[in-house]
């Protein structure tokens, strides 16, 4: 076990130059399970967890409590504000003395330039935490840090009471396990603007038509509710249980779970090479393996698609020649397939330019024309024009970064955000010119049934 005091510096907020200490302790652990440790933490943090698992399952990290947060309304200048405080923060501390670094973990709306409303009105544009405990599990090795951060003086009594509540924690985690769950009661199913989401593909299509944009995407939501409360736990274990080749994601602010499983990977830099993951073009998943064969390769030679997968491909790579030293992106994209749905993919990935971070990169690469469109300008515009509901963090840049800079983010699709008794999902797909409404509207629904699978809603032809 590592333990030291903690260090002090100038404090990481430009507003208050006070000191600022920052206490952290890293223990090895055994035999602890993700679910469990997050589990665990519902009495003393709820509302101020999080989980993440990447798509390879070689890195989980889940938070509970907030030793230090960071939220930005900013519109341009969210990536640098969180950038900044996080670097002044880290400056204050010693890592470099604990096997396992500080990490911070949060997500992006999808467009700072709409106000938060509705649902999303209690998240902010940047909303990013550093847990007070933080599990990591990386290729077999689980180490729990504790961190404090405070302007007084940290004491050895405050030192003491971290340690202790950690180790109740653990032995929570440990001996408890993670529940098992019943299935979950929906009592009822809304498809909110239904007939306004209709009517703006093809105001959508028209418009493409004219030339005004080449490519928007446009995304509705389904509104649940339920007969009883629902516990992010329940719901994070059916998400783990079901999608087990995605990206696992949740996020919690005071009664509101933000969560899902998705397939995009918007960016991951390790050792200052950065991947990107271009994917656009869907469809569905076939009954038999003939069928599903079939599907894929129609998938692969249908112009439409291959057009909504062009432009993403052309943006990621226009980013990655502005960002790297050197880049690669296969001429033809692949087959990814996931429980429900296939998707093309063309995966890139380059050497960065000296001093690239990776929130640079996510500001830069954030909204790609898979979410957005082409050009950008144009296709956002018209999704603050056109689309009949709030985005919030769908769709929006989910993830995290340690202090050295290296992270990961995902793109925050096929997901949904629970409040108690109610859930929103949201689901969207790309619009060209010669897209049509109800087939858009069918791969909603194909695009809905990760998240309605996992809160136990179902569809017709389920
Ligand atoms: C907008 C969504 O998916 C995007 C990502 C992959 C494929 C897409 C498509 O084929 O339209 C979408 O661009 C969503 O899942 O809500």
């Amino acid at each position: 076990m590592n333990r030291k005091l903690s260090t002090t510096n100038d404090d990481p907020s430009k507003k208050d130059q006070s000191t600022v200490h920052f206490f952290i302790d890293t223990i090895e652990v055994e035999r602890l399970s993700a679910l469990a440790f997050f589990e665990a933490g519902e009495d003393a943090f709820d509302g101020k967890r999080f989980f993440w698992q990447n798509r390879e399952k070689n890195f989980t990290l889940v938070g509970l409590g907030h030793a230090y947060t960071i939220e930005s309304n900013e519109d341009e200048s969210r990536y640098e504000t969180v950038e900044q405080q996080w670097k002044a923060l880290i400056a204050v501390s010693n890592y470099k003395d604990y096997p396992q670094q500080p990490i911070l973990f949060g997500s992006y709306t999808f467009d700072p330039k709409k106000a938060v409303s509705n649902e999303w009105s209690h998240f902010s544009h940047a909303y990013f935490a550093l847990a007070t405990h933080q599990l990591v599990i990386r290729n077999e090795k689980m180490y729990v840090n504790s961190h404090i951060v405070s302007r007084e003086a940290i004491t050895v009594e405050d030192i003491k009471r971290c340690n202790a509540e950690r180790d109740e924690l653990l032995h929570k985690a440990q001996v408890r396990g993670s529940k098992s769950y019943a299935k979950l009661h929906v009592t009822s199913m809304m498809e909110p603007y239904k007939e306004e989401y209709l009517q703006s593909i093809t105001q959508v299509t028209d418009k493409i038509k004219e030339g005004v944009a080449e490519k928007v995407v446009i995304a509705r939501s389904l509104a649940l509710e339920f007969s009883a409360e629902v516990t992010a736990s329940n719901v994070l274990a059916q998400v783990y249980a079901e999608q087990p080749e995605s990206y696992l994601f949740a996020l919690e602010k005071e009664q509101n779970l933000f969560f899902g499983a998705s397939p995009e990977r918007l960016v991951l830099v390790k050792d200052n090479k950065a991947y990107s993951s271009c994917i656009a073009g869907s469809i569905k998943r076939g009954a038999t393996k003939e069928m599903d064969d079939q599907l894929g390769q129609s998938l692969l030679n249908d112009a439409k698609n291959l057009q909504e997968h062009q432009y993403v491909v052309e943006m990621i790579s226009q980013s990655f020649k502005e960002n790297c030293i050197n880049y690669t992106v296969p001429t033809a994209p692949q087959l990814l397939r996931i429980r429900d749905i296939q998707h093309l993919y063309t995966p890139v990935e380059g050497d960065l330019n000296e001093g690239a971070t990776i929130l640079q990169m996510v500001a830069n690469l954030h909204p790609t024309p898979a979410l957005g469109g082409s050009p950008r300008g144009k296709a956002m515009d018209m999704i603050r024009d056109y689309e009949p509901m709030n985005r919030g963090l769908y769709a929006g840049p989910i993830g995290w970064m340690n202090a050295e800079g290296d992270g990961e983010f995902a793109v925050a699709i096929r997901s949904a955000l629970l409040q108690q008794k109610k859930a929103f999902l949201y689901a969207g797909g790309g619009i060209v010119a010669d897209s049509e409404a109800m087939s858009e509207y069918d791969e909603t629904l194909v695009k809905f049934r990760p998240m309605l699978r996992a809160l136990g809603g179902q569809l017709n032809d389920d």
